[in-house]
């Protein structure tokens, strides 16, 4: 008797061929719900429709179309075992050798803007997954396929083996259709999650971490680690949609780079005008804003020349030919922007180790940020507060004039991206000092007026914390930093503010605080 198939799918995508080969060449009967029957009949396919195989209609507008004994009987029944064949026989079943199913599409409904409840549900799946996990769990005696990309590879075992697969490929099937079902209910549960609206909904009950191979990068950190590019949600997004131009493939040290490059670059709206950053290890060395993106970048890379080489450049703006020829004058590991006119792109393609990358979404990050740690993982919202000069409050008898307050903004801005303990000096919209990642807050003022030497003259400076002692303001004023922002919230802070009083600094206190671990 000719084997049976169960097809039933949302998207069409290599249907037909699949089921021209699997009559035409394997002698298959096949089953269907009703669009895919439609499909199927309209190619010229012989096919049942499963009303019509069950003898129970499609009901409830489609929420009830394959559940019913006479399908997921004929799909979970195993073949050796007498009493199972018995009842199968007892109720008229014939048993399945191929279930092909993909569902409802959800993440693509939900992500289109302004979908409502009522339509997200009515996109969520429930005979489908029923048929995928019950052909899953069977997998000793039948093949599921859950997504079009399966089909060839099937065809080709089948053909390779005389019209047979290997338990091993019918395994691998199973595991690969149980994945696509948890990660199915793990998209329903958040988007159901955030619909809750009291204020914790964003760091939900719980947290499911859900992705699929992306990329097997080539290593991680250091050569000995193993690592993977993991991709959220079934349509690329933030990275995953970027456009690489040119250049090797990505590491997994460019990818958390690029990601740091990104939130910093995202700081700077395009339309308040250029602004460039200059990253290593995470840590920006360079960043500035310019009346083009070629002085912006320029600043940037002249801020410290010497950690530029082999950086990360983020940029605001397209890229235009004078930025491109800028950006050829020195080895960097990428570039990533929102867009590249062609001339710039025929510049940069003398790089060709450069990898340059094409971000529009360069603003959009993910809400949440999370970290391993031994038995569980850590989540919170990303650092995302949008600064308000008006809150700030300026504690010093000197009032900051309007352009020292820009610098001072700027340097907020940028210190917010800078692992703490950290100190950014500024001027004229440009990074001259950066001290990063340092043990006690006035070591990393000490590495930042190192490196803005006699620059500092009149610069201004930011802490992403309070000063606990009065020694950090004290280190700066001699090196001549005329203003100075921090969140204040020290015991001390009178120390600090007397201190900025008697050397005639400038100190503005945001009461907010930046730590970056
Ligand atoms: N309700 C059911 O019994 C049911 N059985 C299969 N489906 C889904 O219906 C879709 C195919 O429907 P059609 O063949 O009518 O185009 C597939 O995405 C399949 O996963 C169902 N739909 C929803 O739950």
């Amino acid at each position: 008797m000719a084997r049976l198939a169960l097809l039933s799918t949302s998207d069409k995508t290599g249907l037909v061929e699949l089921a021209q080969a699997l009559v035409n060449e394997f002698d298959f009967e096949l089953v269907s719900s009703g669009g895919t029957a439609q499909t199927l009949a309209a190619a010229g396919l012989p096919v049942t429709k499963v009303s019509d195989y069950t003898g129970s209609p499609e009901i409830l507008g489609g929420r009830v179309k394959t559940l019913h004994p006479r399908i997921h009987g004929g799909i979970l029944a195993r073949r050796s075992l007498p009493a199972d064949q018995q009842d199968l026989a007892a109720n008229d079943i014939r048993p399945f050798d191929l279930v092909v199913v993909n569902l409802y599409p959800f993440e693509q409904t939900i992500a289109q803007p302004e979908v409502t409840l009522p339509e997200a549900i009515k996109q969520i799946d429930i005979g489908g997954p029923t048929l995928v996990r019950a052909a899953a769990k069977n997998h000793a005696y039948l093949s599921v396929l859950c997504r079009p990309q399966q089909y060839d590879l099937y065809l080709s075992q089948m053909r390779e083996n005389n019209g047979e697969v290997s338990p091993q490929f019918r395994q691998a099937c199973a595991l690969q259709a149980f994945w696509h079902t948890a990660a199915y209910d793990q998209a329903i549960a958040a988007y159901l999650s955030q619909q809750v609206t009291d204020e914790n909904a964003e760091l939900p009950d719980r947290l499911t971490l859900s992705g699929h191979q992306r990329q097997a990068l080539r290593y991680g950190e250091n050569p000995h680690q193993p690592a993977v590019w993991y991709q959220t949600g079934s349509r690329p997004e933030g990275w995953a949609a970027a456009t690489k131009l040119q250049g090797k493939e990505l590491s997994y040290n460019n990818l958390v780079d690029l990601e740091a490059a990104r939130r910093l670059i995202a700081e700077f709206p395009a339309e308040q005008g250029a602004a460039a950053a200059v990253l290593k290890h995470t840590n920006p060395c360079g960043v500035a804003q310019g009346k083009t993106l070629a002085e912006a970048y320029e600043k940037a890379f002249n801020a410290d020349s010497v950690s530029a080489f082999g950086g990360i450049v983020a940029l605001n703006q397209p890229i235009e030919a004078e930025t491109a020829t800028a950006l050829t004058k020195t080895f960097l590991e990428c570039v990533v922007a929102p867009d590249c006119s062609a001339a710039a792109q025929e510049i940069l393609a003398q790089k060709k180790n450069l990898r340059l990358l094409l971000l529009p979404t360069l603003n959009q990050g993910p809400a949440q940020t999370v970290r391993a740690i031994a038995g569980g993982f850590l989540a919170q919202a990303a650092d995302d507060y949008l600064e308000d000069p008006s809150e700030w409050q300026i504690v010093t008898e000197k009032k900051p004039t309007a352009a020292i307050l820009e610098d001072l903004l700027f340097a907020w801005r940028v210190v917010k991206h800078v692992k703490s303990n950290a100190i950014v000096i500024g001027r004229d919209r440009t990074t001259i000092g950066v001290g990063a990642g340092q043990m006690n807050r006035v070591g990393a003022v000490k590495i930042a007026l190192e490196q803005a030497e006699d620059r500092a003259e009149g610069a201004t400076l930011a802490s992403d914390g309070f000063f606990p002692f009065d020694d950090s303001v004290r280190t700066a004023a001699a090196a001549g930093v005329q203003a100075i922002i921090q969140p204040g919230g020290s015991i001390r802070d009178e120390d600090s503010i007397k201190a900025a009083n008697e050397l005639g600094l400038i100190m503005v206190l945001t009461g907010i605080r930046h730590f970056l671990h």
